[in-house]
């Protein structure tokens, strides 16, 4: 099989010409497709009578988005949720999106102290079943900054399963767990356009054997993307 690898760049490059071109998906088209795909995932892997309690842990950019998005579908699927967003987006969309979780009382852990962040997460980690990591994806740029960082570390150490978006949070998208603090996820989503899925992360970094999750779902859910 021939293949040929996304940069991140030109991952970004595609995310912004499904955007602009004729026809155009809007951005809370993609994001809602993408946070549903999140969360059929991970109803798909883990059962909500094993593991109803799930921890949606957000990042600041749209991957933080897609996260929201699953957190009230995996609401609306019966699973309890809770959010884990320690530092929020500024886009409108993202406001919204958090306001949704809100109006459907899914619960946001506080972190507007110092080190609130890092205690809640951890204590949240031991009364969770399982992680869904929207934390990082592919406008991610090493090293990893705080309170992230320790987030990262606390995560891996938690025991308990994760589902990663798109790429697990803490990898070089070119160059993967190069700082040594990335996710090991137990299941990865690659949220994606056709043709050029297997050409991005799960290509360079799954098919190349260097990383090998026990499931890995590729979504294409733009299907009419050449
Ligand atoms: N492919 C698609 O069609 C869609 C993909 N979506 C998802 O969006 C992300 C990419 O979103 P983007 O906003 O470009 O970036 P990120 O979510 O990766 O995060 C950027 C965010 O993170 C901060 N940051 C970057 N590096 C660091 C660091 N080292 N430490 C701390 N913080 C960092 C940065 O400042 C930004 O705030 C893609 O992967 C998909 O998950 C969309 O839903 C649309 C459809």
């Amino acid at each position: 099989m021939s293949i040929r690898y996304l940069t991140a760049k030109l991952a970004q490059q595609i995310d912004e010409e499904l955007m602009s071109t004729a026809g155009a998906f809007s951005l809370d088209q993609l994001m809602e497709l993408a946070g549903l795909a999140c969360a059929q995932t991970l109803a798909t892997v883990y059962n909500k009578e094993k593991y109803p309690r799930v921890l949606v842990c957000c990042g600041p950019g749209n991957q933080g988005g897609d996260g929201l998005v699953a957190a009230r579908h995996l609401g609306l699927f019966g699973y309890k949720p809770t959010i884990w967003i320690p530092k929020p987006g500024s886009k409108d969309i993202y406001k919204r999106l958090h306001a949704q979780c809100e109006n459907m009382h899914i619960p946001t852990l506080p972190t507007n102290e110092p080190n609130l962040a890092e205690n809640t997460l951890s204590t949240a980690l031991a009364s969770s079943d399982v992680v869904l990591d929207a934390i990082f994806g592919f406008s991610f740029k090493p090293p990893v900054r705080a309170p992230f960082d320790a987030a990262l570390r606390l995560i891996s150490h938690a025991g308990i399963p994760i589902v990663s978006v798109d790429i697990p949070s803490g990898w070089d998208v070119e160059h993967g767990d190069a700082g040594g603090i990335g996710l090991n996820p137990d299941a990865l989503v690659s949220l994606t356009a056709p043709k050029e899925g297997v050409r991005g992360f799960i290509g360079r970094h799954f098919l190349g054997g260097r990383f090998v999750p026990k499931w890995a779902f590729i979504f294409y859910f733009i299907e009419n993307f050449a």
